[in-house]
């Protein structure tokens, strides 16, 4: 047998380009990547923040052990006056291979503050936050509404005499339950409640509420608290449940940047309804990145190990080839890697998208609402769709050894599945883009740049350019496929949403009808978005010849699967011809012999720490036998040789001669 690691040394020996060139690249240049290797050190070589019995751990266990490494983590950014959010998320990202139970401190809670209190409220509140002097969670979903936010039940009802608010939980099904940090963790919360004033309900808002003393961690008197139990994944993390019994907090903590309540009861009301979502939106583009990057680590990890593992002599006594030599594994990873690159760019072009729009709409611009909202809720459903689909390929991927823990794709897979319903439910976000879209197709005048596509109307009869294989390898008409596909599916939906109008159906029962058709354009777009994207940003890349082709035919490969997995949709209006759809397999099998040389250099470029991937399969040497054989004896059940259940249990029925 091939030594494991002179297996890798060899692969990459093949690779054409600079590796650390193109880490820059993901990183988005060489300071960043810098930094990222100086935070990186901060962290890595601190026993605390070591992994490696935590497959092992229970749930409790696992939740104590990351409140540990959570405040090591606040002391390590204190000591090094890290404060900007951006390295926060690279430390979670690279190093932290967890949702900590700060989580929703960082990611919803000071976001909150920030974006919907006055500038009296952040001072006040966010000197506390950042310092972690408090913690806090984003309290919304309620056991009896998570989709629909304009049911929440929770009252915070104006006592005027007082000039206090009192926070109730009228019924069971309003009990807050899902919101992450809550159950053992944050001493605050933002909390999502209608507001009562004079009897009259003027909707959702958000208030701050003290959970726990801030002396000894015991529930405020009429809070209710605790951790909802054990769920699929996420097992450092303390989901709760929150009830609250006429608890009384000041006026002042009605976070008012939007929308005011006076001494006296008089109401303010906010310029739009919507604003009050907006810590939602900001956490749909981090999930985007957050798909990008559980991706690339689960393509590192079966792309390291498929060079690794031998697999079935293809003639006597000849070495057995590494599996990743087989086409039909290339066909499952390859596309997961492509997948992972097209979604690095794509969370890029989110971020900034995000704060260019967010910048907008501080500044009064409130019709950038609806695009921020139509952009990122498609691109969250379908990166966190794509990303859980492509972890559990990449899992299935590494046969027996991906059932092991020690894979690290076992406990990434459960992770990460929760992604597609948390921070809106993926068709419900695919619904909310597809709307989106139509108000476009019909008002050019609300047409973002962006989206201008959508006004060119698809001709019918329509057929694609590509004359042979080689014109595969063009974006120009690969994207041209997919815009084509997205401006078909978006008429069609219109068309049909009209049908169902002119059947004398009401709008709601005519949208509700023509949903199916509405997640099918949604999805089409955010495809065709992706794939432009991928090709726009790789052609401005200043970067080596070899860099650019690898990621042109990752490129390729992304567009090419889209087809023809989706070759239905490009097939029934004949925009792609039975003949064109067998040039397309037949490239993508050329694409992966052209790709095969830099796979393992191409995922060596995410540059993730050992200690970040957490996988026996994995690791940079592939030593993936010794690790997992290690691991194994580490086990708990391993601890002695004879189990304490052979003298509870089995003693007695095991025959003591023979
Ligand atoms: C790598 C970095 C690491 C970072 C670490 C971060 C890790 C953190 C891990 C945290 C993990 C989990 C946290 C999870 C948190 C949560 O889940 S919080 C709860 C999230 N809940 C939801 O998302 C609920 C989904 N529901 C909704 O958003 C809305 O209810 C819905 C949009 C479905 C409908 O809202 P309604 O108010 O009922 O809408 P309606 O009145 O029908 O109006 C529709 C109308 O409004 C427009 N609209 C809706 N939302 C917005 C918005 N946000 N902005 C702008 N406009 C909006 C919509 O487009 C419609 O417009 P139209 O013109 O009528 O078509
Ligand atoms: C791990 C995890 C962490 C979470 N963290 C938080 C948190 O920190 N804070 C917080 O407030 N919440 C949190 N949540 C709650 C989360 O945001 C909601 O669960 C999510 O928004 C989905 O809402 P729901 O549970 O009501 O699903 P439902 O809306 O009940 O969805 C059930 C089904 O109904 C369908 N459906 C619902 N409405 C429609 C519609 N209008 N049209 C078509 N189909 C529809 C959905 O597509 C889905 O198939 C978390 C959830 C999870 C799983």
């Amino acid at each position: 047998m091939a030594s494991p690691s002179s297996d890798l040394d060899r692969e990459r020996r093949k690779c054409t380009f600079n590796v650390a060139e193109l880490t820059d690249i993901i990183n988005g240049g060489r300071e960043k990547t810098e930094r990222r290797q100086y935070l990186e050190s901060l962290v890595l070589n601190e026993p605390i923040f070591n992994y490696d019995d935590y497959y092992f751990l229970s749930r409790e266990e696992k939740y104590s052990d990351a409140v540990k490494k959570t405040v090591r983590l606040v002391q390590v950014l204190k000591q090094h006056n890290i404060e900007d959010p951006e390295d926060y998320q690279t430390l979670l990202k690279y190093v932290l291979n967890l949702n900590l139970p700060i989580a929703l401190h960082n990611s919803m809670f000071r976001p909150t503050i920030r974006d919907q209190g006055t500038d009296e409220q952040r001072k006040k509140w966010l000197p506390l936050a950042n310092d972690y002097k408090i913690i806090g969670t984003y309290a919304q979903t309620e056991l009896g509404h998570g989709t629909f936010i304009r049911g929440l039940e929770t009252t915070s009802t104006y006592d005027p005499k007082r000039e206090e608010f009192v926070l109730n939980t009228p019924t069971l099904t309003a009990t807050k339950w899902w919101p992450g940090c809550l159950g053992k963790t944050s001493t605050h919360a933002v909390v999502m409640a209608q507001l009562y004033i004079k009897n009259q309900c003027y909707g959702i808002h958000s208030f701050i509420i003290q959970l726990r003393s801030l002396k000894d961690h015991s529930p405020m008197p009429g809070v209710t608290v605790g951790d909802i139990g054990n769920k699929v994944g996420l097992e450092t993390n303390d989901n709760g449940f929150l009830a609250m019994d006429n608890v009384r907090i000041p006026r002042e903590n009605m976070l008012m940047r939007h929308a005011q309540v006076y001494p006296d009861g008089t109401y303010r009301k906010p310029a739009n309804s919507k604003l009050v979502y907006g810590t939602m939106v900001l956490l749909r583009a981090t999930v985007v990145s957050e798909s990008a990057t559980n991706l690339s680590k689960a393509a590192t990890i079966a792309i390291r190990y498929s060079c690794v593992r031998r697999q079935t002599e293809a003639k006597p006594g000849e070495l057995e080839p590494q599996i990743i030599d087989y086409v039909t594994q290339q066909h499952k990873l390859v596309p997961q890697l492509a997948t992972a690159y097209a979604f690095a760019w794509i969370a890029r072009y989110m971020m900034s998208t995000y704060h260019a729009l967010h910048a907008d709409i501080e500044s009064g611009h409130l019709g950038a609402l609806q695009e921020l909202h139509g952009i990122s809720s498609g691109l969250k459903a379908f990166t966190a769709e794509m990303s859980v689909s492509g972890i559990e390929v990449c899992r299935r991927a590494c046969g027996g050894h991906g059932f092991s823990a020690a894979s690290g794709l076992v406990s990434m897979y459960k992770d990460r599945l929760p992604s597609c319903t948390y921070e809106g439910e993926n068709t419900v976000l695919y619904l909310q883009t597809a709307r989106f879209l139509l108000k476009c197709f019909r008002q050019p005048s609300i047409t973002p740049s962006s989206m201008s596509y959508i006004q060119v109307k698809p001709l019918p009869g329509a057929r694609w350019g590509v004359k042979s294989p080689e014109d595969l390898m063009k974006p120009i008409l690969l994207v041209e496929a997919f815009e084509h596909r997205a401006q078909r599916t978006i008429k069609s939906a219109a068309q049909f949403l009209e049908s169902q109008i002119s059947q004398g159906l009401d709008t709601s029962e005519a949208m509700n009808r023509s949903g199916i058709e509405f997640v099918r354009c949604a999805k089409a777009h955010c495809y065709y978005f992706v794939t432009r994207n991928f090709f726009q940003s790789t052609a401005l890349l200043k970067c080596s010849k070899e860099i650019k082709e690898s990621l042109l035919t990752l490129g390729v490969v992304f567009a090419l699967n889209g087809i023809a997995d989706n070759s239905g949709e490009f097939l029934e209006d004949c925009f792609i011809t039975g003949t064109q759809m067998e040039f397309v397999r037949e490239r993508i099998l050329y694409c992966y012999k052209q790709l095969r040389p830099n796979l393992v250099g191409l995922v060596d470029a995410f540059a993730f720490a050992d200690q970040s991937l957490n996988s026996a399969l994995g690791a940079y040497d592939g030593d993936v036998y010794n690790r997992l054989y290690n691991w194994a004896k580490r086990a708990p059940l391993n601890k002695t040789d004879v189990h304490s259940s052979y003298h509870k249990y089995l003693k007695p029925i095991l025959k003591s001669k023979i």
